[in-house]
């Protein structure tokens, strides 16, 4: 436990100050800015994620040959809506963001004390470790803070078959656990999933191309409650409606495992 918190501790001594991470975020190069309450936080932590890593991150939110031409109109459909043109020609914020997404989220802070160091050296996101563009997850988020919502554009490839030429029931929680976990996360801070209560409607055929639509239901205390609905691209079909529940967490609760 004592070399884990050390392990810990270096990381965030290599994050560097807040000041100097703060002066990063000035940077137009890395700007973001998530301006919803209590995510100066997920901010940081979204800023500093690049900088965790040894050599240059790859960001797998970003369009691969292996996108059709559904998640490639939705793609650009929310994109172009993070940057709008002003009446003076001006380009400034729009009211969507897209999230950077790593195959890792903190390269020092491991914790997974069972494993032995170089298999944690190893770990890996989950929904980011298959490198076969297209095989698996193939997703991007983004996150409109004035409406508290977030949508996912979520392509299921081949190895995430359940039922003959549909997708895993499996593979679908985790995707609206990525999504709403990671929403409650930008309004909530860290938190882990307590309860995720799914409805599946109808099945998500295999390659096919559907939207995640997380919104806040309310926040009390520790408690922050998220809803999910997946639809089929056109958002004629109803795949699955989710209630979930997080908690926050302190980090402390991710090393000690209790
Ligand atoms: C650090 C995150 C950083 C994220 C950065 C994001 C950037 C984006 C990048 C990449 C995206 C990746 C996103 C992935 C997201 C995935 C998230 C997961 O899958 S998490 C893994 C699965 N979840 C677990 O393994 C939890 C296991 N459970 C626990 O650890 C504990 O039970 C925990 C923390 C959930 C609660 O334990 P207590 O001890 O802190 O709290 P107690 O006292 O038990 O409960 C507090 C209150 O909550 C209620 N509560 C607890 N569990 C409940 C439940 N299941 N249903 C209803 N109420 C519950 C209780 O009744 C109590 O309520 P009353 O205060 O009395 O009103």
């Amino acid at each position: 436990m004592a070399r884990s918190l050390g392990r810990i501790c270096k990381g965030f001594q290599r994050l560097g100050s807040l000041s100097s991470i703060q002066t990063q975020l000035r940077q137009p190069s890395t700007s973001v800015s998530v301006s919803v309450r209590g995510t100066t936080l997920i901010r940081t932590m979204v800023q500093a994620l690049p900088s965790l890593f040894s050599s240059k991150p790859r960001d797998f939110s970003l369009p691969n040959s292996s996108w059709g031409s559904e998640m490639m109109q939705l793609y650009e459909h929310y994109n172009s809506q993070c940057e709008v043109e002003t009446e003076g020609g001006e380009k400034q914020e729009g009211p969507w963001r897209r999230l950077p997404s790593y195959n890792r989220l903190l390269k020092y802070a491991t914790g997974g004390v069972y494993l032995s160091k170089i298999i944690q050296s190893k770990a890996r996101l989950f929904t980011r470790n298959i490198r076969d563009p297209g095989a698996a997850f193939e997703y991007v988020l983004f996150v409109n803070s004035e409406e508290q919502k977030c949508v996912c554009v979520f392509q299921a490839g081949h190895l995430l078959e359940g039922p003959p030429g549909h997708v895993h029931g499996g593979a679908i929680a985790t995707m609206i656990d990525t999504v709403t976990g990671t929403h409650a996360t930008i309004l909530s801070g860290p938190v882990m999933t307590a309860n995720l209560n799914i409805n599946y409607r109808s099945p998500i055929p295999l390659g096919s191309t559907v939207l995640l639509e997380s919104s806040l239901d309310k926040k009390e205390g520790r408690k922050t409650f998220i809803s999910c609905k997946v639809t089929s691209s056109d958002g004629s079909k109803l795949h699955t409606e989710t209630t979930a529940l997080f908690l926050s967490i302190n980090f402390s609760h991710l090393l000690l495992g209790e």
